[in-house]
């Protein structure tokens, strides 16, 4: 492909991302996989330098842009190599008509930008993220997976992690083949580290998904007690067990639980847990950087939504709570609604239930809870709150 044709195939990509960021449809991921998959003449600079340019373009945008070209146009706008490309040749997008306005340069959509908590810094949530792996404590110690790694750095105030440059393809290392390591953020890491999991414990990851924190709980816990992943959506849990098996964590218990019936699923467990984590769904506003198109996605209803759904979540996981446990709640956002403002109305629903400071050596103390962000702390954005329920 030539220069101008990598610009264009760009164009037509982010036509489609934009498409489907405002109809719900798949992630950019899938659609430039599917898009390379239908164009096998595209070689793999090809493919590298089409998509940098459609992630500078989503990067660069904070509103959702109209078309694929008012988006490149914008960039065109900061990068003059770039308006150079826009010469009208064969398979080239014809050149940038005298006044023709390129999308508005931004990080954060302008409505929920006042709703984003008041220490985080915003441009910094669209920044380049880095591959953070844990190392599987069930299998190896820190100190023996470092040679093995010997591209991968220590992760200050965070002690089983070890940090790869971004795009590292970790996946095809022994270490991560033989289950030593697992990708997850730092911050990950810490909030599974608020849980305080130990071995003989009865804890109860309440949103599992595939499982990433349920993992990093199985290593706390050394493969000693009960731990439950539960999930409404089948195939997230379909995928912890060949990520358990790898990990040698094969304790681990799967619990489908009937959106909107989950109490029914889950009536035997009450008031049994050690500890509940609510890893809950939410806007993703701290992982933005790694999937900067998701606040092309956002709207103010699905917020709204986010929020009751957070609430009504951690008000059928408090009963499973033993007196003296901990229920630990977390999200990878980073507006108050969903964070600081969720676990205050939690509280003030609810009696015996105390607020536990993190006091980590990584993030700072927002309302009942922690805030950890890109441009602070150098992980996803994170808010997560522990609440102790009064022993009986
Ligand atoms: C932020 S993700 C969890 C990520 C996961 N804990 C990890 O560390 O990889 C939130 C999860 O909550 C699940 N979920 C949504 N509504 C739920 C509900 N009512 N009860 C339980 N899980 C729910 C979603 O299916 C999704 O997997």
């Amino acid at each position: 492909m030539t220069p101008s044709a990598r610009i264009q195939a760009a164009i037509d990509l982010l036509d489609a991302i934009i498409a489907s960021a405002r109809d719900g449809g798949p992630a950019a991921d899938t659609l430039i996989a599917r898009y390379f998959k239908e164009r096998r003449y595209a070689g793999s600079r090809d493919r590298r330098a089409v998509r940098n340019h459609v992630y500078d373009a989503i990067r660069r945008a904070g509103e959702r842009p109209e078309t694929g070209r008012a988006a490149m146009i914008g960039l065109a706008g900061e990068r003059t190599e770039i308006a150079a490309l826009f010469d009208g040749s064969a398979h080239a997008p014809l050149p940038i008509e005298p006044g023709e306005v390129g999308a508005a340069a931004g990080a954060v959509p302008g409505w929920i930008a006042p709703l984003i908590a008041e220490p985080v810094e915003q441009d910094a949530l669209l920044g380049r993220a880095p591959v953070d792996l844990r190392v599987n404590r069930l299998k190896a110690e820190v100190a023996a997976v470092r040679p093995l790694l010997p591209e991968a750095e220590a992760v200050d105030g965070v002690s089983d992690a070890l940090r790869l440059p971004e795009g590292f393809p970790v996946e095809q290392s022994t270490a991560w083949k033989d289950g030593l390591v697992e990708v997850q953020d730092a911050g990950s890491q810490l909030i599974v580290a608020a849980c305080a999991a130990r071995p003989g414990m009865m804890a109860i990851d309440l949103c599992a998904g595939a499982g990433g924190k349920t993992l990093a709980l199985a290593a706390a816990m050394q493969g000693g007690g009960r731990l439950i992943a539960a999930d409404t959506i089948r195939s997230r849990l379909a995928r912890l067990e060949p990520r358990a098996q790898r990990a040698g964590a094969t304790f681990i218990e799967t619990l489908l639980l009937d959106q909107n019936h989950e109490a029914r699923g889950l009536e035997r467990l009450t008031g049994h847990a050690d500890m509940v984590l609510v890893d809950a769904p939410c806007s993703g506003t701290g992982t933005w950087r790694r999937n900067p198109e998701a606040r092309w996605r956002l709207t103010p209803a699905r917020l709204d939504r986010l929020v009751a759904e957070q609430a009504r979540i951690l008000d059928f996981a408090a009963p499973l709570v033993a007196p003296g446990g901990a229920l630990v709640y977390a999200t990878c956002a980073l507006t108050d609604r969903e964070g600081r403002d969720q676990v205050d109305a939690f509280m003030s629903r609810n009696v015996g239930w105390t607020a536990e400071p993190a006091d980590m050596p990584v993030g700072r103390a927002h309302g009942p809870g922690w805030l950890l962000t890109p441009g602070h702390d150098g992980t996803d954005g994170f808010f997560f709150a522990r609440m102790r329920r009064k022993p009986s």
